[in-house]
């Protein structure tokens, strides 16, 4: 009985050894993607991307990956057009979100009632919310005595009152307290989690059915929950106060009276979107600016020379105006070389292939396989960008032959009907906080400052340590 107990499990783990390796062979050499070079563990098996996904340094993995197997890497078994399943993560069950709506029929009906409010037309009428944060940061920021300054969290405490601000016309207080009251470390912590588990759907659906016995082990659910909450209290409390706002919710809430099927509950989850998507994706792209302008001081000095003359001649304001930063060419040059090499999002955006296939760089790909690019690759293409595409240099964007190519090739933003709806409201915070902060201090980045980096469903850059001495302005 013992014996034949025995024989009977070896019989089952022989079976289970052949599926394994007739489904190995069949990804490795029948498979419609067989031909497409990888690592052989991504060919045979989806938990490869969410692997490396959690590891913390996908936009770098990424970027190797395709450095060592060209132009088309397989990443996984079944790795433009709809998003990919990987989406559903990030919407659980919220109807209405732009960013996780993975329906492109419901994403342009979406997008259309609320794109008025992100264009570039509200943009100056946004600007005021701006200019009031950008104050108090400022005098902060001269307030402080012990050198160097964490710059990196001062510009992360901005960055979340702004959309406080330009949102509900409630900065959230960080910068008046110099204090995120922990609310980093939890958004951080749901980035995190939710950096894996977009890779991995199915843990994330069985999870999710299992929650009412086992809770919530997944940080990632904040998105939908905790910072839903915190999206509504505020948009509760927005509409309790009197006064004439210029704020996005305004806007949203003039579209809901033609429009009463926009209800208040998805305003908030809109709302939801600007602290999520918004805050920690622009206070990267300003640490990189920073970081980088000041490990090459001759473009500092460049930038400086250009601000300089600009405030002779009466061209510049304190705090600085959009329209102003815009005619600083150089300082628009620095602001896309940085965000070129320190996008904010680095893993691939993910979509299906649609019904029929398609041909990539001459590799048929079925439909309903998954297809992604990371801008983080895309940045650093050589073909592109030239040979020094490594490096920080400002000039590349003013050179009149590459006028045109490198904007159109510019993805940090992402691209097409899903590109990033909020980019002009950070092009605002960016244009505005960067000049206004280096003519009103000398800074020096403190010695041996490296950045650290981590993506999750987003990048960090932590460790941007400077010395920051007031000038008279
Ligand atoms: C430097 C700052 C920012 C970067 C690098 C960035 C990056 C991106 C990228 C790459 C996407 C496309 C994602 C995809 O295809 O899956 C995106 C979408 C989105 N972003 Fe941003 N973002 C930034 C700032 C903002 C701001 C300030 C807001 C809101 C106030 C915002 C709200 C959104 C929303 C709602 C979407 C989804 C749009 C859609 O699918 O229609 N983002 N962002």
């Amino acid at each position: 009985m013992g014996l034949e107990r025995l024989s009977e499990t070896y019989a089952i783990i022989a079976l289970a050894a052949i599926v394994a390796v007739v489904y190995a062979v069949y990804q490795c050499f029948f498979s419609p993607l067989a031909r497409i070079p990888g690592p052989f563990i991504a060919k045979i098996s989806p938990i490869y991307h969410a692997y490396i996904a959690k590891r913390g340094h996908i936009h770098r993995d990424l970027s190797n990956l395709h450095r060592k197997h060209g132009k088309v890497v397989r990443i996984a078994p079944n790795v433009l057009f709809w998003k990919a399943e990987s989406y559903s993560v990030l919407q659980g069950t919220r109807p209405f979100d732009l960013a996780g709506q993975r329906n492109e029929k419901i994403h342009a009906e979406q997008r259309k009632l609320v794109a008025r409010a992100y264009s570039m037309d509200s943009i100056t009428y946004l600007e005021p919310q701006v200019n009031s944060v950008l104050v108090l940061l400022v005098n902060r920021l001269r307030e402080i005595r012990v050198q160097p300054i964490d710059l990196g969290y001062w510009i992360q405490l901005f960055a979340f009152d702004v959309i406080g601000a330009i949102s509900f016309s409630k900065p959230f207080g960080y910068v008046e307290s110099g204090d995120d009251a922990g609310i980093f470390l939890r958004l951080r912590k749901a980035l995190r989690s939710m950096g894996w588990v977009k890779h991995a759907p199915t843990f994330h659906r069985i999870h999710q059915r299992l929650m009412p016995y086992i809770g919530n082990w997944l940080a990632s659910n904040d998105r939908n929950s905790y910072f839903f909450e915190l999206a509504s209290r505020e948009i509760q409390a927005r509409t309790n106060r009197d006064g004439d706002f210029k704020d996005i919710a305004s806007q949203l809430f003039s579209v809901q009276k033609t429009k009463p099927e926009f209800n208040d509950t998805n305003i908030a989850f809109m709302m939801t979107s600007n602290v999520f998507a918004g805050s920690d994706t622009t206070s990267t792209s300003l640490r990189a600016i920073f970081y980088l302008l000041l490990k090459h001081p001759e473009k500092y000095d460049r930038l400086m020379n250009e601000l300089e003359s600009k405030r002779q001649t009466g061209e510049l304001s304190n705090p600085v105006t959009f329209k102003e930063a815009e005619a600083c060419t150089y300082l628009q040059a620095v602001i896309y070389e940085a965000m070129r090499l320190y996008p904010a999002t680095g893993d691939l955006l993910d979509r299906d292939v649609p019904e029929g296939g398609m041909t990539i760089d001459g590799h048929y790909v079925p439909g309903g396989v998954v297809v992604g690019t990371s801008s983080w690759v895309i940045h650093r293409v050589q073909e592109i960008w030239g040979p020094d595409a490594e490096e920080f240099r400002p000039e590349r964007w003013l050179e009149k032959e590459n006028e045109g190519t490198m904007k159109r090739f510019f993805f940090a933003f992402g691209g097409g009907s899903r590109t990033c709806i909020g980019r002009h409201i950070s092009w605002l915070e960016i244009s505005k906080l960067v000049p206004t902060l280096l003519i009103c201090f000398d800074m020096r980045l403190a010695d041996d400052v490296e950045l650290k980096e981590e993506h999750g469903a987003l990048l960090f850059l932590e460790g941007l340590k400077v010395h920051m001495t007031p000038k008279d302005v």
